[in-house]
């Protein structure tokens, strides 16, 4: 199976929903709607970039049958109270579609936008084809006007076939601590992966892709971290202790989203840990897209015991603890260091 139609669907559908969440952010941060904490710009966006990927696939691909396991339900939207935003996310994905200029349709109705939200309800699982989208990867990033990402994977018989992120922040050179970066670097880049056929990465421009690879060093001390910025979602003492053990000198690289799979990719850093606090459950929207972008570049991710992730199971992944990615070499002492930086921690409890 090549999966060549559903790529170019797939890219064209997260470039598209990349250019109606910059826009939201762009009029957020010249609103300073951040600082009145007033969260109705992200909805729109989530909202908007939802309905728009719903929507290009479908078109794409012609199928009325296809399977979308998405974050946003339009439930909101269909109060009384939600009018005003729905009308606000119908015309944002109507202009967004008359920007690109290929699509033949007239103005999709309020209604149109509705259905192409809930499209997104399916549970999964393990027979038949799944999409699996974030629309909006990172709320908190996209609202501070940092990184956050568009992330759109495809599920065949329970396994990971192709992943895209759309990532309309993150510089095109390389993030990692070590090389410099200034506000003047150009942004938005795509990551693409299929199965067997490696990772690419072009701008969000629409330059021409280029294969990436992950980094290969062996060398503790030359690998740098990448783990969330905000604190609440990963613990960041307990990585801070296992990159310590391991050897790693360099100071952590905090960023949203799955930008990290996306930066580790092409060798920005080459370690990326997840712990979330006790209790919480991750999303296969959080981490398909990410996790073929990262292994078709060579690299490796696991759960905190050694073992793939499973996306298979429904909407939510069941792991032994956190998420680990490194490439091949560094995996090993990478998982004695996790193994041992657990123990400790739980013999201290
Ligand atoms: N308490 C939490 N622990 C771990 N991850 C969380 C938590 N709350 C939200 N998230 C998810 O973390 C992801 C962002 O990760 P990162 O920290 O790498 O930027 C988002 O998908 C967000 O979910 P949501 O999509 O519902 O906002
Ligand atoms: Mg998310």
């Amino acid at each position: 199976m090549s999966y060549e139609k559903e790529l170019a669907a797939a890219n064209k559908a997260a470039s598209l929903a990349a250019r109606l969440c910059q826009k939201v952010q762009k009029e957020l941060l010249q609103s300073d709607v951040q600082s009145k904490s007033d969260k109705s710009p992200v909805t729109v966006a989530d909202y908007g970039s939802q309905a728009l990927v719903s929507f290009v696939l479908e078109n794409e691909l012609s199928s009325e049958s296809f399977s979308l396991v998405a974050e946003e339900d339009s439930g909101d939207l269909r109060k009384e109270s939600g009018q005003e935003t729905l009308q606000r996310i119908t015309k944002l994905v109507n202009d967004t579609l008359l920007s690109d200029g290929s699509f033949s349709v007239s103005s999709l109705t309020t209604e149109d936008v509705l259905r192409a939200i809930d499209r997104g309800k399916s549970e999964g699982g393990s027979h038949g084809r799944h999409w699996v989208l974030d629309p909006i990867d990172g709320t908190k990033g996209f609202l501070r006007g940092d990184q956050y990402a568009i992330a759109l994977a495809l599920l065949d018989e329970g396994k990971v076939v192709l992943g895209v992120l759309a990532c309309p922040n993150l510089p095109l050179v390389s993030i990692s601590g070590d090389s410099q970066h200034s506000s003047h670097d150009e942004v938005g880049c795509l990551f693409f992966a299929k199965v067997g056929a490696g990772t690419y990465m072009q701008s969000l421009d629409g330059s021409s892709p280029k294969k990436v690879h992950v980094s290969t060093t062996e060398n503790p001390e030359e690998a740098s971290l990448f783990e969330s910025f905000e604190a609440a979602h990963s613990l960041h003492d307990l990585s801070s202790s296992i990159t310590k053990k391991l050897g790693v000198k360099a100071p952590p690289v905090r960023i949203d989203s799955q930008a990290k799979y996306g930066a580790l990719s092409r060798g920005d850093g080459a370690i990326y840990l997840r712990f979330p606090h006790k209790g919480y459950r991750e999303k296969i929207w959080d981490h398909a897209a990410g996790c073929i972008v990262v292994t078709e570049a060579g690299g490796v991710v696991t759960d905190a015991a050694g073992n793939p992730l499973d996306f298979s199971q429904g909407r939510y992944l069941n792991l032994d603890t956190g998420i680990i990615v490194t490439n091949q070499k560094l995996m090993p002492s990478l998982l004695k260091a996790v193994r041992e930086s657990l123990d400790e921690k739980n013999s201290s409890l």
